[in-house]
Order: C-alpha cells, then structure tokens, then sequence
C-alpha cells in the first residue's frame, strides 16, 4: 500500500479537530540505519534543499509547516545523527515514546538498512505504539537499478506485516518528498489522535493502523470527543 485515502467521515474529523486547535503541532520520530538517507530525506521535505546542498546547521532536528484543509499545522521531526544500531540507545527508546507518527527509512542499495527496521521495530515499539500511523520509506531510489539490492515488493510486505504505510522516495530527485505528502502525512496523524472514535458498521483502514484502530467516525460522538479532548489539553 503506498498511498489511501480519507474517507468523508475521517477529512470531517481532521477539520474539525483543526478548527478546534488552531494551531496543531505533530511530532514526527526518524529512524534507521546511518547513512541510510534519513538527513537528506528530511532536508529534502522540509527546506526543499537539493542533494548537493549541505545546511551547516543540521543537527537531526527539522521542523516545517504545512497546511492541512487549509488550517497550518507544524510537523516537528526528530532523528539521531549517525547511529548505528538505535536500538541500544536509550535516546531512541525516548523519541519513539515521543512521537506521534514515525518514519522507518531503508537505502534500497543497502540490505543492512533494511535488516535493521525489522529490530527497531520489533525492540523499540510497545503497546503505547499501537495505532500510532508508520510510514516505512524506501530511499534512494533514483540509483540505477543494478545497485538495489532491495525491491520494493520486499519493502511493501514488511511494512504491510507491521501495519505501515510504503513509500517509495529519493531526495536526489523530490519523489515522495513533497509539501503535498508532508501534510498527507500531518492528516493521517491528526486523525489518529483523535481519542476513542465510535465504531459503527463497516470499517475504513488509516495507513500505519492496525485493524484494532480500522473504524469510522460518527460525527456527533466525535465532536463530543474532541471537545473533551481540548478541554483536558487546556487544563
Ligand atoms: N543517490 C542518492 N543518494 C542519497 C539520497 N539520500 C541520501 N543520499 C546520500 O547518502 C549519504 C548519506 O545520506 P545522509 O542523509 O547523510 O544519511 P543519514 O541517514 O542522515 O546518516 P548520518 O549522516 O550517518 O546520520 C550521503 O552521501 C547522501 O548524499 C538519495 O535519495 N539518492
């Protein structure tokens, strides 16, 4: 799956909560192996900066923002520079708690970085994780094809068995790195912090949700919910 979209019901709920909140800010964690492409990736999405270009002051910290059914939201990335193995570090266990959404990136020229999402993702996610939206980013894929060593069915099926959503990127040329798929990704985050939405018949599946979070929205409830939400984020 590389792409679903909102249902009438799931967009109604973003705009709503949107409305509500002014001004949302989304945290969004990074991880993978280093030198997989995670720096460049999120120069790429967030200043538009060229493969050649080196921002001086790139401390793994990146923050942009895009508007969601108009309403601006900030995305707020986090990510460790030159890690290699994340799951020994306790930094990483503090950002994954952090986060609202995250980013698992892989160099399609580099099985290692590929090998490695499987642990990250089996170490560094719990219970708390769970319905959190996962996107899993198949990088540089602009190299000639004889360097992959990866493909990209490979990649669907991991992040199909972990509940994620695929995406096939490069920030050599801007595929998968635009202000449209940042803010795609800031919807599909608002909506799964919207609490405990009532389950009606049938169902509709959020990109990166288990089938525990496959519902549909009943707008009154809803808004009674956001509502409760706001109230408790004021106090
Ligand atoms: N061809 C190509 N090269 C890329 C792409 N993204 C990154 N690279 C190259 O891959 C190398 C590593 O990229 P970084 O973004 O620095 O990797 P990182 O994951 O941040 O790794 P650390 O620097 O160790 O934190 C650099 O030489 C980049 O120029 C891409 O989309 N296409």
């Amino acid at each position: 799956m590389t792409h679903t979209s909102m249902t009438a019901e799931q967009n109604a709920a973003v705009r709503e909560y949107l409305i509500e909140k002014k001004l949302s800010t989304v945290k969004m964690t990074v991880l993978g192996r280093f030198l997989s492409g995670r720096r460049k990736l999120l120069q790429r999405l967030t200043l538009g900066l060229p493969l050649e270009l080196y921002d001086p002051s790139e401390n793994g910290e990146h923050r942009m923002i895009v508007h969601v059914k108009t309403h601006p939201v900030i995305l707020d990335f986090s990510m460790r520079l030159g890690n290699e193995w994340p799951v020994q570090d306790p930094w990483h266990h503090q950002i994954v708690q952090q986060g609202e959404g995250f980013l698992l990136v892989y160099d399609v020229t580099d099985r290692a970085s590929f090998e490695l999402l499987h642990g990250i993702h089996s170490e560094l996610f719990g219970p708390t994780e769970e319905g959190k939206p996962l996107w899993v980013l198949a990088t540089k894929t602009d190299q000639p094809q004889q360097k992959w060593v990866v493909s990209n069915q490979e990649g669907e099926e991991f992040s199909k068995s972990i509940g994620a959503t695929f995406r096939s990127v490069s920030a050599h040329t801007g595929e998968g790195l635009g202000k449209v798929d940042a803010a795609d990704m800031a919807s599909w985050v608002i909506l799964s912090k919207i609490p405990k939405p009532v389950e009606t018949e049938g169902s509709s599946k959020a990109p990166g949700a288990n089938t525990a979070q496959t519902r549909r929205f009943s707008l009154h409830s809803l808004r009674n919910k956001v509502n409760r939400l706001l109230h408790k984020e004021t106090k």
